[in-house]
């Protein structure tokens, strides 16, 4: 008999335990709602006056028989769990606060991220379809897995070449599929995502659009990866929200690309802020190339530049890489040719920085 009693209580306790939990996350909604109030408008997340005002009300309509000083405390332990959810909320998403683990993203297979380092490589423009056809033979025979190629290219002068649209993302595609590549390339009107993730594995937003908020919105509204490139006078902590525009939208396949800053040095096209790679690593959880091309703009530093940028903690290079630099429609200069290319792989090989050659490719 007093058996039954004792196992009537307890699921009485049950049920009272449920409808305390369902209260408890009833009040955290709200307490997160206030979080968001208080983080637009910039206000401090502890506030005691707030607390002493509820604990006073409390204690004053205590019913007993938990003693006043059991009521506070209790209280107490509830606003200091609500305090942490409040705190939570302002932590970005790409923040590393947020995962201990590193974030890998992968493009159609390929890991980003995750140990071992990538080259993504490619010509600064699609061109031609023969020039084409000369890439996808080219980046096969040396194992690169990701391929870039623009087509939309925002350009200093208006009258420079502006890229072939469309037609151009249809041309890296085709290449793509005859060769087996996931591709990269630059979109800048946030209208033309859907469009080109039709055509493309990962959508790049270029340096000169990283604060184009509409299209890093749009790029946030697609699950596609995203390859976000550093403004040219852009500080590390902006690029990081830059990125938390995207995660912001749902989508968390980010990876970041430090490309050299500006600065008053002449001697590099860019100045590559190669600290930046650690401090990103350490700062968010998301995978980190560097584009050494954009960065130095001189090919004769690119390999050291290069096993700098892995030996810092890298997640791959970025290089741009045309069958003949010098009659090619954009950054003619600083793209590598094959030779160029195959020695600066080589070394890299050899260096044990990037994975060999398997034998299919050889
Ligand atoms: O009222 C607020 O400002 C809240 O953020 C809610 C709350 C609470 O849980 O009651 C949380 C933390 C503050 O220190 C004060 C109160």
């Amino acid at each position: 008999m007093a058996e039954d009693r004792l196992k009537d209580l307890r699921s009485e306790l049950d049920v009272i335990n449920l409808e305390l939990l369902q209260l408890l996350s009833k009040r955290a909604d709200v307490v997160q709602r206030i979080g968001q109030l208080k983080q637009a408008r910039g206000v401090a997340i502890f506030d005691p006056e707030r607390e002493k005002q509820q604990l006073d009300r409390l204690v004053q309509e205590n019913p007993g028989p938990f003693p006043d000083s059991t009521i506070r405390h209790l209280f107490k332990q509830i606003f200091q769990a609500s305090q942490g959810l409040q705190e939570e909320q302002r932590k970005l998403l790409v923040s590393r606060q947020r995962s201990h683990e590193d974030t890998v993203v992968t493009v159609r297979g390929i890991k980003i991220g995750g140990g071992v380092p990538i080259i993504v490589g490619g010509p600064c423009s699609v061109e031609t379809d023969d020039q084409m056809e000369k890439i996808g033979q080219e980046m096969q025979a040396q194992g690169i897995q990701l391929v870039r190629g623009g087509a939309f290219k925002p350009r200093t002068s208006p009258y420079d070449f502006q890229g072939l649209g469309e037609k151009g993302l249809r041309m890296l595609r085709d290449t793509a599929q005859k060769y087996g590549f996931a591709t990269v390339s630059e979109i800048v009107n946030p209208a033309d995502v859907e469009m080109a993730i039709q055509y493309v594995d990962m959508i790049q937003v270029g340096a000169r659009n990283m604060q184009n908020f509409e299209l890093l919105k749009a790029v946030g509204n697609t699950r596609v990866p995203v390859l976000l490139k550093r403004g040219l006078s852009a500080t590390i902590e902006e690029l990081i929200y830059a990125a938390e525009y995207i995660a912001a939208r749902g989508n968390e396949r980010i990876v970041l690309c430090e490309r050299g800053i500006r600065t008053y040095e002449k001697a590099t096209r860019n100045t590559l802020d190669i600290s930046a790679v650690p401090i990103l690593k350490q700062e968010t959880h998301l995978p980190v190339l560097v584009d050494v091309t954009h960065s130095t703009g001189r090919k004769d530093i690119m390999l050291p530049v290069a096993k700098a940028a892995l030996a810092v903690g890298a997640d791959g290079v970025m290089v741009e890489v045309h069958p003949e630099p010098q009659v090619a429609l954009s950054d003619a200069k600083q793209q590598m040719n094959f030779a160029e290319f195959e020695a600066f792989m080589e070394a890299l090989r050899s260096a044990g920085m990037i994975p060999a050659l398997t034998n299919s490719l050889r």
